[in-house]
């Protein structure tokens, strides 16, 4: 029996020293170790607070920047968005670390560096796990948050889902649903207002075009778990809030309760979906799991079996997850902050309806026509330079690895400000904070200092199928309506995850009757 006890107990202290030494060396050594190392190399940064770090410092900065709306539609808006970064980096330089929580960040803004970092050290650099808790709960092990071999099992099981022959495919639902939504813009107009806010109209329609994708006919519950989807996505936005006290996701408190119960209502709609095709196929019913992104993703993984991989229910629900979640609003601000420049550039406007009607002659733009709007390529690609939904791109190091002159330990990550390189008059002249999409006439412009859609093995996607959404929406509402923007509308561009019109952007329309 006292044999048993001492077994017992050694067994139980062995486990506690294990788990306080890793906590202790999570929370604080790990920490300390790159904090020396990166003073060596002369990498300072802001003091950070217990805990916290420096999250509070930021949060004052940017709810003092961004308390009022700016008082004309100007784009320099750096310093409105990123207070902490113009402080520190002209305090610190321009690679400072600061501290969200426990964890140390290095902000990288240099192009030859940030280009070796993304495509020389992939695999030796990925997403740190504070940024995969605050997502796991809506988009879970998606290709967005996966790392080393999982990422790259994941990216060669979607692959396929966005090569030209599926995109084509694609192209039909955006037409529909953009008609559908000309349409009933035109029902409003009946009614005899013609203001309306783009924002909510642009986060319909592309919340509709990646369900009809996804979900294909199933797409009317596919909008049902969206919603649920965007609601759930909202409270996890506060995570890094709840993520800073060790053990606190494991607390049963009420944020933490509200999150499990809309993820199983998710996820129970998502399986009810996913069995049901696997039924149809095990029964025999059809051969094929379907043509959409759904039955893409469960055919691929099916002929993998094969190679050992298989059917996993769970992966295929992250990845529908993660494809709306970095697909749909995206696209959507990308659309909306077009729309708000056209709006108030109106010359840019009337020369863009000049080059649709010559390249389209009247017709609904089909995927042949679109290399040749040269000019809407250069006005979406100034609007992404702009205002780039993904303002910043992290990574976390996995090994020690050497990137330019500096030593970068493992455990350390870095964020590239992509809002801030955008708008750097060093990299882009004088007039980097004007609306100029001629920057953008030679393929030559751009390089490593545009960074939209990432860079490297691990960029976006879905980027070519959301530039060919993109300019389809853009052609066919130019070619319909002339717009000019509201003086109900108020500057006001906010971060919250993505760079958003705070108060959406409501224009005038004006329908063409050709
Ligand atoms: C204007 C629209 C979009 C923008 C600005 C955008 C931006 C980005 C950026 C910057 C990344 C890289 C993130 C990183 O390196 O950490 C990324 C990755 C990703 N995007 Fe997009 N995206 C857009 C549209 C889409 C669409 C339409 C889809 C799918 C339907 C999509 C799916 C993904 C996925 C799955 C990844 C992860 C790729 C990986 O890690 O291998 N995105 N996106």
């Amino acid at each position: 029996m006292a044999f048993v006890l001492t077994a017992f107990v050694f067994i139980f202290l062995s486990w506690f020293v294990r788990v306080t030494y890793e906590t202790l060396s999570f929370y604080w050594l790990s920490p300390r170790r790159i904090k020396k190392i990166m003073e060596k190399q002369e990498v300072r940064g802001p003091q950070p607070r217990p805990l916290i770090g420096n999250i509070l410092d930021m949060a004052t900065l940017v709810s003092s920047s961004t308390s009022n709306d700016m008082p004309t539609i100007s784009h320099d808006i750096v310093a409105r968005l990123l207070p902490h970064y113009l402080l520190w980096s002209r305090k610190y330089g321009k690679r400072y670390i600061y501290w969200n929580g426990f964890e140390p960040r290095m902000c990288l803004t240099d192009p030859d560096m940030i280009k070796e970092l993304l495509t020389k050290y992939n695999p030796l650099s990925g997403k740190s796990w504070l940024q995969q808790q605050g997502s796991k709960n809506f988009i879970g092990n998606g290709l967005l948050m996966a790392n080393g071999d999982a990422w790259h099992h994941q990216r060669h099981i979607v692959s396929p889902a966005f090569m030209s022959d599926k995109l084509k495919s694609y192209a039909g639902y955006v037409v529909d649903c953009t008609n559908n939504m000309l349409q009933s813009l035109g029902d409003t107009f009946e009614s005899s207002k013609n203001e309306v806010e783009i924002g909510d109209l642009m986060t319909n329609l592309t919340a509709d075009i990646i369900s009809r994708i996804e979900f294909g006919s199933n797409f009317e519950k596919g909008r049902k778990i969206f919603h649920l989807l965007n609601l759930l996505q909202n409270r996890c936005a506060q995570a890094s809030r709840h993520l800073c006290l060790p053990g606190s996701r494991f607390f049963p408190s009420k944020y933490n309760k509200d999150i499990k119960a809309l993820k199983t209502e998710v996820e129970e709609l998502l399986m009810e979906i996913i069995i049901s095709r696997k039924d149809c196929v095990a029964m025999g019913r059809t051969d094929s799991y379907g043509k959409d992104l759904l039955g893409i993703l469960m055919n691929e993984l099916q002929n993998k079996k094969r190679d050992g991989f298989n059917l996993n229910l769970q992966l295929i629900m992250d990845e529908i997850k993660t494809f709306f979640f970095a697909g749909h609003e995206t696209t959507a601000l990308l659309l909306t902050w077009t729309i708000m420049l056209l709006a108030s550039n109106p010359e840019w406007q009337e020369k863009l309806r000049e080059e649709i009607e010559q390249v389209c002659n009247g017709e609904t733009p089909t995927i042949d026509h679109l290399p040749k709007l040269r000019m809407l390529s250069m006005i979406i690609n100034e609007s992404l330079r702009l205002y780039p939904p993904a303002t910043l791109l992290p990574r976390m190091a996995f090994e020690d690895i050497k990137l330019g002159d500096l030593l970068i330990p493992k455990g350390l990550s870095i964020w590239i400000p992509v809002l801030a390189i955008h708008h750097d008059k060093e990299l882009w002249g004088d007039d980097a904070n004007e609306f100029n999409p001629e920057r953008f006439a030679s393929k030559s412009s751009i390089s490593s200092r545009f960074l939209p859609f990432g860079a490297g093995p691990r960029n976006c996607i879905g980027q070519t199928f959301a530039i060919m959404e993109a300019k389809i929406i853009l052609a066919m509402l130019v070619s319909q309506f002339k717009f000019k923007i509201s003086s109900n509308y108020r500057h006001s561009p906010v971060v919250v995850l993505t760079i958003k019109p705070k108060h959406g952007v409501q224009v005038f329309l004006e329908p063409l009757n050709r």
